[in-house]
């Protein structure tokens, strides 16, 4: 055990967390040269387009110092704020950290809130100052702020480039020399903590763990602790770059385990593998089921493919097990689901996979946050609300609580007066402002969700022209004065663009919102007016004008087969609108709550 290091890397976003795994990997020769392909951890074709990485996962490095062979468990693990849970899992798993900071970039949020996370494991860190090879890299400077971040001394940081591999042989070295050994006893009644698992068609679901005391055998009978689930470990072994079947992995290692599980969905991120017959009474303490943020509706454009639909989203279910849904039914969109995601990029990435991998066409509604309401007959027990429109009656509604976020902003003192313009207009309230450095503010806000959720990132990077950075945690639900404003389109009240929205800025939005719908619904037969109400109450009023001309009026001297062609185009434009009472909507027009400020 004495020769095992489990380490994690943990970056704010781009700071090249992936490329320099890479170049560990290519050090110690976990990767031939056939093998190597650029950004290996990232499997998934969509991480690899998007160059970020959506799932955490171990890999297994062999390492010679002082002509002692030592195993090295590298933990890669996710940098966007959707994923936070799986970081934090990963970081338990482990000793040690390269916290690595871009030498142009400097300290970023997400460089803090995984530091935090990193120290309150007690995890050594090794500073990297990565991307040194960049023209504006400004190694001097953001030393500093390092030193100044985590009270270590100058030389303790180590330079590197991902790019050109400078640094890393320092970098290995630091980890064998720096990072404790795992403690953990063998001999003790099995304990290992799951902090990932992957999903193979073929094999059913792997799960990833650490083991932390005892030791985990081929074929022993094991039980999940949170899921109290029991399996047999039909294979283990470790991750090199590919599975290496073993008989036993003992406290301190890392690795993997078949047994048969079918569904993403029985594998809990966060929780403890013990023996079915000798349990341990320890549980890893901290696992929590991580709760979706986001909800939206999800619909098919045909409403002939709902079955489809549904089948589609059980089989991503079965290898992303933090996406939920249930049947919904709306009278503008029929019959779809009632989503949750874990953040709005996640949302994306379902919509995109759904599309790509099972060549749907779905409308997505407006998305939303959770919301607690309180009836004025039962005012102590909350009811969910995933749904705007489930929202009781205003005459029934006691209260409504929305959840709250704290919110971590690093922006340039530049910027800091827009910075809070934008979080009050967002409804936040300012807690905290801290200097790191004459150039550089932290400020946190406490914020509803649901303001993020809108526009934020966008504008925040507008009004601080790219330099801010951004992280939240939830913080509970909170009271607020919130109404549903609806849309109705040719007198009918069309549930699916339906919002809540704080009392202040429903009269405001309202009106942009029909403005907005009038860009975006086409002129069609006959005068569409697009009305906001709340309740009873009509707040604001547009009209699309009905459209004069016959499309096939250009036609001249009626040739047929023009006139059939420029129907049939039509007819293509139409696949993504859907028919609500007697009107036509693009998809478009079932974000325009998102979209107001364009
Ligand atoms: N010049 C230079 N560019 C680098 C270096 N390391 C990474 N990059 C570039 O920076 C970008 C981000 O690198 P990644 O390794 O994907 O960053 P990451 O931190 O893993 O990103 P996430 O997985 O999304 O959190 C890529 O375009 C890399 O090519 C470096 O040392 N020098």
């Amino acid at each position: 055990m004495k020769k095992i290091r489990n380490f994690c890397i943990i970056a704010h976003i781009d700071h090249g967390k992936s490329t320099l795994a890479d170049r560990l990997l290519d050090a110690t020769q976990t990767v031939t040269a056939r093998e190597a392909q650029a950004q290996l951890l990232d499997s998934m074709d969509l991480e690899r387009e998007r160059g970020i990485t959506i799932k955490s996962h171990a890999i297994q490095m062999e390492y010679k110092y002082k002509g002692e062979e030592y195993i090295l468990n590298l933990i890669d693990t996710p940098g966007h704020v959707d994923f936070s849970y799986e970081v934090s899992r990963s970081i338990a798993a482990c000793e040690g950290a390269l916290l690595i900071v871009d030498a142009a970039q400097s300290i970023q949020a997400q460089t803090i809130s995984n530091l935090y996370l990193a120290l309150e494991n007690d995890l050594e860190i090794i500073p990297v100052l990565n991307k040194v090879d960049l023209p504006s890299a400004n190694p001097e400077e953001v030393s500093d702020d390092i030193v100044e971040l985590l009270g270590c001394k100058l030389e303790d940081i180590i330079h590197a480039s991902g790019k050109t591999g400078f640094g890393v042989d320092k970098i290995l070295e630091a980890i064998v020399e720096r990072v404790p050994a795992p403690k953990g006893n063998p001999d003790e009644p099995l304990q290992a903590l799951i902090f990932d698992s992957v999903y193979n068609p073929f094999r059913g679901v792997e799960v990833i763990f650490r083991v932390i005391n005892g030791q985990i055998k081929k074929g022993q009978k094991i039980k999940f602790m949170a899921t109290d689930h029991e399996y047999f470990a039909d294979e283990i072994g470790t991750l090199k770059l590919n599975q290496v079947a073993k008989q036993v992995i003992s406290a301190g290692d890392v690795g993997y385990l078949i047994s048969g599980i079918k569904e993403a969905k029985e594998v809990k991120v966060g929780d403890t593998i013990t023996d079915a017959v000798v349990p341990t009474t320890n549980m890893i303490s901290g696992f929590e089921d991580v709760k979706p943020m986001v909800f939206a509706g999800i619909y098919p454009v045909d409403t002939e493919d709902y079955e489809d639909l549904r089948s589609s989203m059980e089989k991503l279910q079965l290898n992303d097990a933090s996406l939920v849904f249930q049947a919904e039914s709306s009278a503008a969109l029929g019959f779809g689901f009632r989503c949750g995601f874990l953040g709005m990029l996640h949302m994306e990435i379902i919509q995109e996979r759904l599309e790509r991998e099972f060549n749907m066409t779905v409308i997505t509604t407006v998305p939303n946050v959770s919301y607690f309401a309180y009836t004025k007959k039962d005012p102590d027990t909350p009811m969910i609300v995933n749904n705007p429109s489930d929202l009781p009656e205003p005459s029934k509604l006691d209260r409504v609580e929305e959840p709250y976020i704290k919110a971590t902003i690093i922006t340039k003192s530049d910027f800091v007066g827009n910075v809070m313009s934008l979080c009050i207009e967002k409804r936040g309230v300012i807690t905290n402002q801290t200097y790191l450095t004459p150039e550089r503010v932290e400020l946190n806000f406490d914020m509803p969700l649901a303001e993020i959720v809108f526009d934020f990132y966008d504008r925040l990077k507008t009004v601080s022209k790219g330099y801010a950075s951004f992280d939240y945690h939830p913080i509970g639900m909170r009271t607020s004065k919130l109404v549903r404003l609806d849309v109705l389109l040719n007198a009918q009240p069309v549930d699916a663009l339906s919002a809540l929205i704080h009392e202040s800025s429903a009269y405001h939005i309202g009106k942009k919102m029909c403005e907005k719908l009038k860009e975006l619904i086409p002129r069609q037969q006959f005068d569409i007016p697009i009305q906001a109400a709340i309740g009873a109450k009509v707040i604001a009023r547009e009209t699309i004008k009905a459209l004069r001309k016959d499309v096939t009026a250009k036609c001249y001297g009626g040739d047929i087969s023009r006139k059939r062609k420029l129907l049939e185009k039509q007819k293509k434009g139409k696949k993504r609108m859907r028919q609500v009472g007697n009107v036509e909507i693009p998809q478009e027009a079932f974000m325009a709550v998102l979209k107001l400020n364009d």
